[in-house]
């Protein structure tokens, strides 16, 4: 799923809670969004669950997706059982396969004794296992998660921590937002931060902000630019008003001409497809894991060598850095 240039105010006089957002969600990845209280996480992953709508922007390649809200409607006129039996069949369960899957789901968080308590009747904590339950009972491609640990025994944390690994081992996508830091500590493919409606990696800063600390797994990309190659991806705007590469990479121009761009790996795709659809495209030398001795590398006729009749040999002494003024046709923003 991408979100490009996606924006969301309420109200066509409110104030923009999100604006500019451009976002790769890749599959089989495990993504953290922080922010204050009010900054537009709730409004982001309401977004990315297609429970909301952008009010400019668009977002295309949307996979099946589940959610849990921050807030459940406990007020429903159902058992649990017979709520989530209910959900399943909605996620396109048939049969008796929803009424197991919440069965044996409630017995995992400890909830096996409440499947046919009304849902009015809950505790808080056992009412929010329900709302996790309904996410993860349709093995869904994109789960999103709104402080879905709060209100949970240290038990039933557990078990989410751990359908959350389930989940992206599977080939899913989970995005999440939990005000505690600790939380599946070291184990995201990447963070991001809603700040001032602006969606920043973790390791990008506003102005004036000190830098972010702790990347976690990084790709190092090794490109050569042909002569007045301009990348037409990252059509965010820095504060520069520079095109903003996907995943705000470090960029180091080498000796021998090539540029090195170092970016969190799960941005590493989206780099990639920059490069090689500027006009004229770069050509991609090697990519490789930061901190591993050798990438995958590429010369001239390779795989990698998409559509680069750009002259690897004509390569500048000095490589430019990538951050050029957009190619003459890129799309306007919406
Ligand atoms: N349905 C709505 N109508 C009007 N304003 C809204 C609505 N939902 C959210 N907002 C406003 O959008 C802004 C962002 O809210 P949001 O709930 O996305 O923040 P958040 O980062 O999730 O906050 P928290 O950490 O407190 O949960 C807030 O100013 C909020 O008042």
């Amino acid at each position: 799923m991408r979100l490009d240039g996606v924006g969301r105010r309420y109200g066509v006089r409110g104030p923009w809670v999100l604006r500019e957002v451009q976002l790769d969600v890749p599959a089989g990845a495990l993504l953290r969004i922080e922010g204050t209280n009010g900054s537009g996480k709730s409004t982001l992953l309401r977004l990315l669950a297609g429970i909301d709508r952008p009010t400019t922007g668009r977002i295309t390649g949307r996979p099946r997706s589940a959610y849990v809200p921050e807030r459940f409607p406990s007020a429903l006129p159902f058992t649990a059982v017979g709520y989530l039996t209910h959900l399943g069949r909605i996620h396109g369960l048939r049969g008796p396969e929803p009424a197991r899957r919440a069965t044996e789901w409630l017995a995992r968080f400890g909830a096996a004794g409440h499947a046919r308590t009304p849902l009015a009747e809950l505790s808080k904590g056992t009412s929010q296992k329900v709302a996790v339950v309904q996410a993860l009972l349709a093995e869904p491609e994109l789960l999103v998660l709104d402080e879905a640990w709060t209100g949970l025994d240290q038990g039933a944390r557990e078990v989410l921590d751990r359908a959350v690994a389930e989940r992206v081992a599977d080939g899913g996508t989970v995005v999440f937002v939990d005000h505690d830091p600790q939380r599946l500590a070291g184990a995201a493919d990447a963070r991001y931060r809603v700040v001032d409606g602006r969606l920043l990696t973790h390791e990008e800063s506003l102005p004036g902000e000190e830098p972010a600390s702790a990347p976690g797994p990084r790709v190092i990309i090794e490109a050569e630019a042909a002569p007045g190659a301009a990348l037409s991806g990252g059509t965010e705007r820095s504060s520069a008003g520079a095109p903003r590469l996907p995943g705000a990479p470090e960029v180091v121009p080498q000796p021998d001409g090539t540029t090195r761009l170092t970016v969190p790996a799960v941005h590493s795709d989206a780099l990639l497809r920059a490069l090689l659809t500027a006009r004229p495209p770069w050509h991609i030398r090697s990519v490789g894991r930061a901190g591993a001795e050798a990438g995958v590398r590429s010369g001239p006729g390779t795989a990698t060598d998409v559509g680069s009749g750009s002259g690897t040999a004509d390569a500048p002494a000095a490589a430019p850095t990538p951050t050029l003024a957009p190619a003459p046709d890129e799309a306007p923003h919406p």
